[in-house]
């Protein structure tokens, strides 16, 4: 199967030109692995290049889940130097989506935890549909593990210093009544409607000149995107040293147990 979908140069019936919709695709719950985070950013790189392309609508295919996260299985019983590559993949990911002159907009149509909140939280405004089974949110301290900075930076620049403390102290999930509440996304719509809704929004963000909005975008996240650019290698090395400890590759493996047995 393909990891992702993506369909540039979208023309609707409403004149809405220049939008690409990027699907992932990865089954069964869109986990981020490297060839995912991969093909994302070679696609990201791609419109960004596209001077046709003007946003970004990023949404999945995947029933009931947006993204789970980080692939865990990148992280689990791998070796030192894979690792490193993949956690390489995740920051080009984040810098590509945090730092995009497109204007982007996620489409949150399932459950989004820990690197799919991420993922989510780095476009420019997010929908999610009204479902109270599905959650959003960094849960990394529930698996044990410790969100990097630049997460937390993101989720601070989004919801605030108090909420933050809050929700990534104590690996909160959110149900997307929450989340609208706290901020963490913009709007909620019913399921059947994400992708529409995500369509009227981009209409509206589109109607500002490129110029000024990609200028006052940058602004407001440079300095955030400044601080991983000028910390990667070490970023890099603090994450495997992390994640080789036996101790986190202990809680990764109970964390991976569970998730099987909650399914059975
Ligand atoms: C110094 C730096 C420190 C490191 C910081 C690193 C930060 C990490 C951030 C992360 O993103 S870690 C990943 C966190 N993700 C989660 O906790 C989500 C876990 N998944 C779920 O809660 C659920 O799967 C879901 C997303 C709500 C979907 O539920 P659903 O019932 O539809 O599907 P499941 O039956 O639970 O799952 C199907 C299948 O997928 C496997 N799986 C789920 N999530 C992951 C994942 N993130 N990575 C790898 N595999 C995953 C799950 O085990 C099932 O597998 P099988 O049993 O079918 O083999």
């Amino acid at each position: 199967a393909t990891k992702m979908a993506l369909r540039a140069g979208l023309r609707s019936k409403r004149g809405l030109t220049g939008v690409a919709v990027m699907r992932m695709q990865s089954p069964p719950v869109n986990s981020l692995n490297l060839e995912l985070l991969t093909d994302i950013c070679i696609a990201l790189e791609k419109l960004e290049m596209d001077k046709s392309c003007r946003g970004l609508i990023i949404t999945s295919n995947q029933p009931k889940v947006f993204s789970a996260g980080l692939d865990i299985l990148e992280m689990y019983g791998k070796s030192p130097e894979h690792c490193g590559e993949f956690w390489k993949a995740v920051q080009e990911m984040w810098l590509k989506f945090y730092g995009s002159n497109l204007v982007t907009i996620a489409a949150i149509n399932g459950s989004s935890p820990a690197g799919g909140c991420l993922m989510a939280m780095t476009c420019d405004y997010r929908i999610m549909a009204d479902n109270p089974r599905y959650s959003i949110g960094l849960n990394e301290t529930q698996l044990g593990i410790v969100a990097p900075f630049w997460f937390k930076d993101t989720l601070m620049n989004t919801v605030g210093h108090r909420t933050t403390e809050m929700a990534l102290e104590l690996g909160l999930l959110y149900s997307p009544a929450e989340a609208l509440k706290i901020g963490m996304v913009d709007q909620l719509v019913p399921e059947d409607q994400v992708l529409t809704t995500a369509t009227e929004a981009m209409t509206k963000w589109l109607a500002i000149p490129d110029h000024a909005r990609q200028i006052t975008k940058s602004m407001i996240r440079k300095p955030t995107i400044d601080k991983l650019m000028s910390n990667r290698e070490d970023d890099v090395k603090n994450f495997v040293k992390f994640i080789s400890k036996d101790s986190i590759q202990k809680s990764l493996g109970v964390y991976l147990e569970m998730l099987k047995k909650r399914k059975a």
